[in-house]
C-alpha cells in the first residue's frame, strides 16, 4: 500500500533508439545506467501521450509497462497512502489516486507539455476482509493460512492523471482477479516466508514468484494479480488519448465535483459521530431515569427527543438520507460479471425489476406495489445489522435480534403514520405469511442464484456452500412461484452442481427425500 524510496530518486525508461529499437534501458536520474532490458513492441509513444510517469516505487509494475513499449519514466510517490473505504474497489481506486496526485503535484509545477502520471494500488480480498502487504513474518503466515485451500480476489486499482496545459483530467477503475489456492501445509507455509518473497506484496504472495506452486487457477486478468491490469490500462489510455478537449473540461469539474462529495461526507461523518455521542448520553440520562433496558438496548431512548419538533419533509428527508447507507452494505455475492460485490441497494432494485417481469408466474394474485414496497425495503435493516451470508450459520443465530432492533431505529425515524405502514410492510415480509410476502422472498432467493450462475458460483465456492445448504435455503421458494423455482433449480442449481461448484451432499439428501423441489 505505501510506498518510499531514497528521495530524489527517479528512473527513466525509454525507447532506446526511438520507434524501431528492441531495446530499453533502465537509468537512474544521476545518469548511471541501472539495468537494460528487451521488449517487444517499440511502437514508440507517437501515438500516445508526450511523456509517462509511472508513480511507483514497484519493480513488477515498471515490468509490466514496459511490455506495453512505450517509453516512460518512474517517480515514486512519497508518503503513506491511506484509505478507510470499506469496498476493496473504492479503496484500491483512492489509493491508486493518493500516489498520481502526490505525483502530480509536484509535475504541476513545471510548466510541460503533455503528460500522463499512473498511480496504482493492489489488496487481496478474502471473505470480505482486506488484505494489504505483511507487517512482519507473522502476519505473512497468518494470510497465506487464510488463503490455503480457498478461493479469493486480488483487487488493483488505477488513476490516470493527465495533465495537458491547464487542463487536468483523472480517470479511476479497478480490476479483479479470482484466484484459486491450493492447501498448504505448515512447513510450506513458513518456508515460503523464510524465502521472503511475501514480505512486499499484497496479500502475502507473489503469483508470478513463490506462490506460482500454489495457484490452482484464476480467472481474470493475470498482469492484475501482479500490479497493473495491462490490457485494461491500455484501453483506458487510449480513450483518454482520445478523449476531446470538452469532454477532458467536464470530466475535471467531475473530479472536483467528487471532492466536494467526499468533504461533504467526511462531515457527515462527523456528525454521525455526534449523533451516536448523543444518543448515548440520551441512553445514560434514560437509565437513571429509571428507563426500561429494551428502550435503553434499541436505542430508542432519547432519540425520540425533537422528533414532534422537526416537520413532517424533515423527517421523511431523514430517513431518505438514511437509506442511503444501503448503497455501502456489500453482500456476500458477487454482480454478474465478477466485478464486485454486490451492494443491497443495487440487490434491491434487481429484485424489484424480477418481482415486476416474473409476476405472470407468481402461484397467487398479489398487490404489485405492496411486493416491490417489500422489496425495496426489506434489507434496509442491514443498515445497522450487517448483511448475514446466507449461509453463514453462527451469524444467523443474531440476526433476528440485530434486525428487529434496526426495524425499530430505523422506521422511527419516519413521521408516525408511515413508520407504521412501512414497518408493517417490513413485518410482512419477515413473517412470510402473505401472498405478497411469499412471492417478495421468492424473489429474494432467485435473484442472487441467477447472479451466482452469471459469475461461476463464485460466492459458492468462496463459502464451500452445499447442495443440501441451498436446498434448505429454498425450501419455501416454490411457495411464491412454483414453475420459477423449477426452472431455477434446473438451471442455477443443477449446472453448479454437475461443475463441482456446490459441494454434493446427495446421499444425504436421497435419505432425507429433498433432491427434487
Ligand atoms: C497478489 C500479488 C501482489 N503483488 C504485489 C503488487 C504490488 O507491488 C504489491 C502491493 O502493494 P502496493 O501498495 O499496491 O504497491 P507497491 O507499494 O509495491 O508499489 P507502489 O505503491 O509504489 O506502486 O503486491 C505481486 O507482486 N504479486 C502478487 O501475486
Amino acid at each position: 500500500m505505501a510506498m518510499q524510496t531514497g528521495v530524489g530518486e527517479m528512473t527513466k525508461v525509454q525507447n532506446a533508439n526511438g520507434n524501431r529499437a528492441k531495446t530499453m534501458k533502465v537509468q537512474s536520474a544521476n545518469g548511471n545506467r541501472a539495468k537494460t532490458m528487451k521488449v517487444q513492441n517499440t511502437n514508440g509513444n507517437r501515438e500516445m501521450f508526450d511523456r509517462i510517469i509511472l508513480a511507483s516505487q514497484s519493480p513488477r509494475r515498471r515490468e509490466l509497462l514496459a511490455q506495453l513499449g512505450l517509453s516512460f519514466e518512474v517517480m515514486p510517490a512519497y508518503g503513506k497512502e491511506r484509505s478507510d473505504a470499506q469496498d476493496p474497489g473504492v479503496r484500491v481506486e483512492e489509493l491508486a489516486a493518493a500516489k498520481a496526485r502526490e505525483v502530480a503535484g509536484r509535475l504541476e509545477k513545471e510548466p510541460d507539455r503533455e503528460r500522463l502520471i499512473i498511480g496504482a494500488d493492489t489488496l487481496v480480498v478474502k471473505n470480505g476482509e482486506i488484505l494489504g502487504k505483511p507487517r512482519d513474518e507473522e502476519d505473512a503466515k497468518r494470510m497465506l493460512a487464510l488463503l490455503s485451500g480457498t478461493a479469493h480476489q486480488v483487487c488493483t486499482g488505477l488513476c490516470l492523471i493527465l495533465i495537458k496545459g491547464d487542463q487536468r483530467v483523472e480517470r479511476h477503475f479497478h480490476e479483479t482477479t479470482h484466484v484459486n489456492f491450493a492447501e498448504m501445509t505448515d512447513k510450506e507455509i513458513d518456508d515460503y516466508v523464510a524465502s521472503g518473497d511475501p514480505m512486499d506484496k499484497a496479500g502475502a504472495y507473489g503469483i508470478q514468484s513463490g506462490a506460482a506452486r500454489f495457484v490452482t487457477g484464476i480467472q481474470g486478468d493475470y498482469s492484475n494479480v501482479v500490479g497493473l491490469p495491462l490490457s485494461r490500462l491500455y484501453r483506458e489510455m487510449k480513450q483518454l488519448k482520445k478523449a476531446p478537449e470538452g469532454k477532458a473540461d467536464r470530466e475535471a469539474a467531475c473530479e472536483g465535483k467528487s471532492r466536494e462529495i467526499k468533504e461533504m461526507e467526511v462531515a457527515t461523518n462527523q456528525k454521525t459521530g455526534e449523533v451516536a455521542d448523543q444518543r448515548e448520553r440520551g441512553a445514560a440520562v434514560d437509565q437513571k431515569a429509571g428507563e426500561t433496558a429494551a428502550e435503553q438496548k434499541d436505542g430508542r431512548a432519547g432519540r425520540g427527543d425533537g422528533k414532534e419538533a422537526r416537520s413532517r419533509l424533515d423527517l421523511q428527508f431523514d430517513f431518505l438520507r438514511e437509506l442511503d447507507q444501503e448503497k455501502s452494505i456489500f453482500r456476500q455475492n458477487y454482480i454478474g460479471h465478477h466485478a464486485r460485490r454486490e451492494n443491497d441497494a443495487e440487490h434491491a432494485w434487481h429484485m424489484a425489476i424480477m418481482a415486476a417481469v416474473l409476476r405472470e408466474y407468481a402461484n397467487e394474485e398479489v398487490d404489485m406495489e405492496r411486493v416491490l414496497l417489500m422489496i425495496l425495503l426489506h434489507d434496509v435493516v442491514e443498515i445497522d445489522a450487517g448483511d448475514t451470508y446466507a449461509y453463514d450459520e453462527e451469524g444467523k443465530k443474531s440476526q433476528k435480534k440485530r434486525e428487529m432492533d434496526a426495524a425499530d431505529r430505523i422506521f422511527h425515524i419516519l413521521p408516525p403514520d408511515q413508520e407504521e405502514f412501512f414497518r408493517g410492510l417490513w413485518d410482512e415480509f419477515e413473517a412470510w405469511e402473505s401472498p405478497e410476502a411469499r412471492f417478495a422472498r421468492a424473489c429474494d432467493n432467485f435473484q442472487p442464484m441467477m447472479l451466482n450462475r452469471m459469475n461461476g458460483s463464485q460466492s459458492w465456492l468462496d463459502h464451500g456452500v452445499s447442495l443440501s445448504q441451498v436446498l434448505e435455503r429454498n425450501a419455501r421458494s416454490g411457495e411464491g412461484a412454483r414453475e420459477v423455482w423449477n426452472y431455477a433449480y434446473a438451471h442455477f442449481i443443477v449446472p453448479g452442481l454437475t461443475e463441482g461448484k456446490l459441494r454434493d451432499d446427495r446421499e444425504e439428501l436421497r435419505g432425507q427425500q429433498r433432491i427434487n423441489p
